[in-house]
């Protein structure tokens, strides 16, 4: 493992050049940190230096305040361990150095790392550089200065934008807006940033202090007007996200006050924040999200993926073509296959639909829209599957349909080409029983709508090749998507693990409580829309399917709802046809639909399971958790199953596949947060009034038994029938 650490090299023209090296991005770890004041004390005490350059080493100047430290301070509850670096570091040995300092900064300064270059004299970049301030994204809000000097280079307006969005800009835009001096070629750099510091050395160019600087700064009435609207915008958008609000308070503080007294107010409200649930959340989907990729047995001996370079589609359906416009605006050629002229100008008319829309939305230029659309090509027969690499079946949920069309692609497909299916449901080694090329069949579950979703459930079998799994990988990284490779089993991680979700949310409406309110709560927890309105959105026909399938698999504890059923009676199928549980009007949100409520009463009637038939008298909090509790409890079977490689990949899974809100941490983080015992005596208690539905799990139990977390890895206890 390379060294972390700091270097001071002073060159004959009197520039010392301090380096930062801690690949591959080199965050800000405590040694880097003790490093910069040690070198930055050096070189202000050394008589032969005269000006200072601060760089990054391997072409990455920064990327930041080393996470993992904020990672520590969850672990332990010990915030002391967090570095002074705003006053001590940036301001008293940077900014106020008696030495002009210039930062040379390639390839990405996000975060701390941007943090350390404003607190410099100067900033030159090489060309496309990312510049940003993310750390929103993390529930903190910067803490070494940024929210008080990025206003004073940019201006408020930009500055607000860039932290609230944490977008980052590339350096030309810094270049145009004042965040950077120059934009050099990369093997300039220091070159141009030595002479520069010079410069300002003999006083040639302007030794400015950024945080001193006033001269971008709106007036005070101004200033306060532009940030009243930017809270009353995060209202709406960030609801749940205290950092925000936090953001705006200090940057108001450090207008008014003076921005030392800003940076002051920053570290106390950064210190605060770090320890808040938010926080802790969002720093383990920082990691989790990271972890995914790293698939024991598979990412870790040596294979190298084999090149993707035509795939075949087979279904133009709203999947099929989902996945084809995925697969093309990443540049791989599609062969979409159907079973008559009519569906197949239907999917390549969906394709043109998705890739159109995005010219729409400005996402891509007509001309790149023209270029994508050339590489499909529509077919009704196997004749352009002979040198496919991959085939992607998106056929309806039909056993025997998929069972045909696998034995037909082992026979016309090349040897090396992999066999997805796309099913979200069906047993993996049932679709491919006809043939004799278990090892190249694989899951490749793609979310609707395909294109947009991020979540790509990569299913393997215990005889799918590793090849393929890292292959399929591979493409699903190319098509940016993110990849979590899982088990096979009914619903596989994601569909598995929320099955309970409507049936939760069903119960509850046949016990007697409001569905309207019922949304609201669940909403008001952060997801996108609650389950009625989810189910309203997906079509009444899929959660018959669905629920047919985990009624056969998960029989001991399904619960049946008849409302679905008294709906599509009732010619209701969602917003499909415009009759659900909400009506829908162009250009308004889905109202209540109040018509719906004697189908709601029929339904109580038939189910009769109110107690002494009177509706039930639950708080919010029990709404809440008499629908994710149940899905916490099958989450555990999915742990218990080994259809993850780790907890916290079905924590990425329900927050890219389900909305689950990331600032919860993914569904396991969530009810680790609220303990083991905790969820396991709630559902006790519903099983017992309520029956089987909420019956606690084996490994729930056992956690809440001896104080385990859930996430702790399963070799920590006995282990039963492993399905992979
Ligand atoms: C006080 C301050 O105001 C507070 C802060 O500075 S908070 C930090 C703010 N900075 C950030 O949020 C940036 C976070 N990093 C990123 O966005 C991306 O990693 C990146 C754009 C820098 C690089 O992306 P990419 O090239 O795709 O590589 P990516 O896989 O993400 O990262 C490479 C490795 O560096 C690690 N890493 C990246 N940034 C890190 C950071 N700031 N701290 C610790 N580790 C970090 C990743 O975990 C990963 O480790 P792994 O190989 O062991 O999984």
């Amino acid at each position: 493992m390379a060294a972390v650490k700091v270097e001071l090299e002073v060159g004959n023209d009197g520039v010392a050049i301090i380096t930062m090296c801690n690949p591959p991005v080199n965050a800000l770890a405590i040694p880097i940190f003790k490093g910069l004041k040690e070198k930055f004390d050096e070189a202000t005490r050394r008589n032969d230096v005269k000006a200072i350059v601060l760089t990054g080493k391997g072409g990455r100047f920064s990327a930041g305040f080393d996470i993992s430290i904020m990672q520590q301070v969850h672990q332990t509850g010990n915030a002391t361990i967090l570095p002074d670096v705003s006053v001590d570091l940036i301001v008293n040995k940077i900014e106020d150095c008696k030495k002009p300092v210039v930062a040379a900064i390639e390839g990405l300064a996000l975060g701390g790392g941007l943090e350390l270059a404003m607190g410099s004299h100067a900033r030159i970049s090489a060309p496309r550089t990312l510049l940003g301030l993310p750390e929103l994204t993390l529930g903190v809000i910067p803490g070494s200065g940024g929210t008080q000097r990025l206003p004073r280079l940019l201006g408020l307006s930009k500055a607000v934008e860039m932290m609230l969005t944490s977008k980052s800009i590339m350096s030309e835009e810094g270049k145009r807006l004042g965040l950077v001096d120059a934009i050099v070629p990369p093997e300039e750099l220091l070159k141009v940033s030595r002479l520069w510091a010079v410069d300002i050395a003999e006083r040639r160019k302007p030794w400015i202090r950024s945080l001193h600087r006033t001269d971008k700064l709106a007036s005070l009435s101004e200033a306060r007007e532009a940030l009243k609207l930017a809270r009353q915008q995060v209202k709406k958008t960030a609801p749940h996200m205290p950092q925000h609000q936090a953001c705006l308070d200090v940057i108001e503080h450090g207008i008014v006050y003076g921005g030392y007294s800003g940076i002051l107010r920053e570290a106390e409200l950064f210190e605060k924040l770090v320890l808040s649930d938010t926080t802790k959340c969002l720093v383990h989907v920082f990691f989790a999200q990271r972890a995914v990729s790293k698939v024991p047995n598979v990412t870790d001996i040596g294979l190298k993926p084999r090149n993707i370079k035509k795939a075949a589609v087979i279904g133009g359906g709203l999947m099929g073509s989902g996945i084809a416009t995925a697969l093309l605006l990443s540049n791989i050629r599609v062969i979409l296959k159907e079973v008559n002229s009519e569906y197949l100008q239907r999917g390549i008319k969906f394709i043109e639909a998705n890739v159109r829309g995005l010219v729409t939305k400005g996402k891509l230029k007509k001309d790149g829209a023209d270029r994508t659309l050339s590489l499909l090509k529509g077919t009704l027969d196997y004749s352009e599957f002979t040198d496919v690499d991959i085939v992607i079946e998106a056929v309806i949920e039909n056993v025997s349909l998929k069972q045909n069309i696998f034995k037909d692609l082992e026979n016309i497909c090349p040897p090396h080409c992999i066999l997805a299916t796309n099913t979200s449901t069906i047993d993996l080694n049932i679709i491919g029983e006809k043939t004799s090329s278990q090892d190249r069949i694989v899951g490749a579950h793609f979310f609707s709508p395909a294109h947009i979703m991020p979540l790509l459930e990569i299913v393997r079998t215990r005889k799918t090749s590793t090849q393929v799994v890292l292959d399929l990988m591979t493409v699903g990284k190319i098509i940016k998507k993110v990849p979590v490779v899982v088990g096979n089993c009914t619903g596989f991680a994601v569909n598995r693990t929320f099955f309970p979700y409507s049936q939760g949310a069903h119960l509850l409406a046949n016990l007697g409580v409001d569905i309207f309110r019922i949304d609201r709560v669940i909403s008001n927890f952060g997801l996108p829309m609650g389950p009625f309105q989810l189910q309203d959105l997906a079509g009444y026909g899929v959660a018959q399917a669905v629920g047919k399938e985990f009624a056969s698999a998960f029989p001991d504890r399904t619960f049946k709802s008849p409302l679905v059923e008294l709906l599509v009676k009732s010619g209701r199928n969602g917003k499909a046809n415009g009759k659900g549980y909400y009506i829908y009007e162009k250009g308004s949100k889905p109202k209540p639909d109040l018509s719906v409520i004697p189908i709601i009463e029929d339904s109580i009637r038939i189910c009769n399971i109110m107690p002494s038939g009177k509706p039930i008298s639950v708080t919010d909090q029990d709404i809440l958790e008499m629908i994710l509790f149940p899905v916490v409890n099958e989450a555990c079977r999915v742990l218990d199953d080994d259809i993850v490689v780790r907890s916290s990949d079905l924590d990425i899974a329900s927050i890219l596949g389900m909305s689950f809100p990331s600032h919860r941490g993914g569904i396991v983080f969530w009810a680790d947060l609220l303990g083991a015992n905790y969820v396991y005596t709630r559902l006790k208690k519903w099983s017992e009034l309520y029956g089987n539905f909420y019956k606690p799990s084996r490994y729930l139990e056992e956690r809440a038994m001896k104080g385990i977390p859930l996430s702790s890895p399963v070799s920590s206890i006995p282990r039963s029938n492993a399905r992979l």
